[in-house]
């Protein structure tokens, strides 16, 4: 059993800025699960996607890859030859557990996992690169230029799968979906509390584009065929096709 998020069961007189430390790699599958509506099925749409994708020969990239969910699911899935996936995440607490559980099984698909900024990542002929839940964490000119690295690194008829929380233009709708989400971690025994000191903590580190923000920024840099393909509520993913 994967421990239980408590991280803000009881009140904390000085909130920080919410970080990826030890406590939360402790018990991140928990939290992610009963956080983001639609997590386990992006996880495994992402297998499926890669599965298509991948091609002979070529690296697949998990940026942000946290404990690894999304390499493993793509580790699972993709039937192409002699594909490497690299997991790339800063958090040393992240990364430490994430070579654990790859190593736990071997497979023909070869997977690397780097201690590292994605800002810094060289991304070279890649035929699916993965941002699940990770651009959201950088800056407005850190995400246009990871995307146009991304883009440059891709090979033609590459995906990007990106996803992300949202924010929407129109006040009534992003409240009523804000609030929505809030249902959804009361329903997954999230308290008041919890609710508020996470949303708080959030507020400095993750900032939300809207979805026409995102499309509009993928099109702009060149990717053709952008869609969502999932939403639920203020949560959702989409892919870009070179
Ligand atoms: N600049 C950065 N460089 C490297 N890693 C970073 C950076 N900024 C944030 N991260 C890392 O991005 C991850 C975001 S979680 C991704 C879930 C995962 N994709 C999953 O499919 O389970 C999403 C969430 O918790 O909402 C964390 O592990 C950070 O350390
Ligand atoms: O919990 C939230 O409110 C979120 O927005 C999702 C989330 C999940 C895990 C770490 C940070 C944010």
């Amino acid at each position: 059993m994967a421990n239980r998020d408590n991280i803000f069961a009881a009140p904390i007189e000085k909130l920080g800025d919410f970080t990826f430390d030890e406590n939360v790699a402790e018990v991140f599958p928990d939290m992610i699960q009963r956080s983001v509506p639609g997590y386990s099925n992006i996880i495994s749409a992402i297998g499926m996607l890669a599965e298509r994708f991948a091609t002979d020969g070529s690296r697949v990239y998990d940026l942000g890859c946290s404990l690894g969910a999304a390499t493993l699911s793509m580790r699972r899935h993709i039937k192409a030859q002699n594909c490497t996936i690299i997991g790339v995440d800063n958090s040393p607490a992240m990364v430490e557990r994430c070579k654990l559980h790859v190593n736990a099984y071997r497979s023909d698909t070869d997977v690397q996992i780097l201690e590292d900024d994605i800002r810094n990542v060289d991304i070279q002929n890649a035929s699916v690169v993965v941002l699940n839940f990770t651009l959201q964490f950088l800056t407005p000119e850190d995400r246009q230029a990871l995307l146009e690295k991304i883009f440059a690194g891709l090979k033609p008829g590459g995906i990007l799968i990106l996803s992300e929380k949202y924010n929407f233009a129109d006040e009534t709708a992003n409240e009523l979906l804000i609030d929505l989400h809030h249902d959804f971690k009361r329903a997954n025994g999230y308290s008041e509390l919890e609710i508020s000191q996470k949303r708080s903590a959030l507020e400095n580190v993750m900032k939300p584009d809207s979805i026409d923000t995102h499309k509009q920024r993928l099109s702009d840099i060149g990717f053709s065929s952008v869609a969502v393909w999932f939403q639920c509520f203020n949560f959702g993913s989409m892919f870009a096709i070179k």
